[in-house]
């Protein structure tokens, strides 16, 4: 793969989609081939299943099914999209991937954290994002800033219980520890400059050691 595979990470309203689409402008202005994508989502049936997965009156919704949807989702859009973009050598900025996953189902839903991974392994087949940009900010913040924010539907996992974002939280500080050579954290409760500036770094060093390998 030729490409470098970049995953933007953190609880609700951290700031991942604001900062991704301002990376791809620049970077896209500079030169580089970018793409952002998203999960759940991205491409058409991956979209479908973000439906029926975030569809606030699926409260029914058992959480091994949540997980497999979530997988299958993933598994569709790396095949469709995320794949051929690194092949072509682009950058991909992924707004959430697997370690939502692992943070959600994994840690907060209580499926197990290893369990989910599994399931996970099957869906990506090895193809693990080279650097993760962990987005942290508690989520009672973060919370407020999605309340806030025109035109910002709420979905079903936004009205889980502050507790269970809270899991969320402490699962991604866990994901921090199992992967360090990958998972870098950001403050992201900092202004939106700095925490721009500081994603912007980390992906330029990156790119640096990429081109001189
Ligand atoms: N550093 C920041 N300081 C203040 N407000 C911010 C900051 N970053 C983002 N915001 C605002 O917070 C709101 C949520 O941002 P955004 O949609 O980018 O978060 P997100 O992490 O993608 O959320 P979610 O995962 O829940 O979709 C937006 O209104 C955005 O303008
Ligand atoms: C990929 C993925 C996502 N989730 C959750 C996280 C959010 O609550 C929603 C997606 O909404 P966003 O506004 O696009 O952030 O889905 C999850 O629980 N597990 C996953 O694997």
């Amino acid at each position: 793969m030729c490409g470098l595979f970049i995953t933007v990470e953190g609880p609700e309203g951290a700031g991942k989609t604001t900062i991704i689409e301002r990376l791809r402008m620049d970077f896209s202005a500079s030169g580089v081939p970018v793409l952002a994508t998203r999960e759940p989502g991205g491409i058409e049936i991956a979209e479908k299943i973000r439906t029926i997965i975030l569809d606030k009156e699926h409260t029914m919704m058992d959480g091994r099914t949540e997980a497999l949807l979530y997988a299958a989702a993933r598994r569709q859009h790396l095949t469709e999209k995320i794949i051929p973009a690194l092949r072509r050598g682009t950058l991909v900025l992924c707004d959430r991937f697997i370690d939502s996953s692992l943070a959600y189902q994994g840690f907060a839903r209580g499926l197990g954290i290893d369990e989910v991974y599994a399931i996970n392994q099957f869906a990506v087949n090895g193809l693990m994002p080279d650097i993760t940009l962990y987005f942290d900010i508690e989520p009672e913040a973060g919370l407020k800033r999605i309340a806030k924010h025109a035109g910002r539907e709420i979905n079903r996992l936004d009205l889980e219980t502050i507790e269970f974002h809270q899991k969320v939280r402490e699962g991604y500080k866990l994901l921090l520890n199992r992967f360090p050579e990958r998972m870098m954290e950001i403050d992201a409760s900092q202004p939106m400059d700095n925490v721009y500036e500081a994603a912007k770094n980390i992906i330029e060093e990156q790119l640096k050691s990429y081109e001189t390998k």
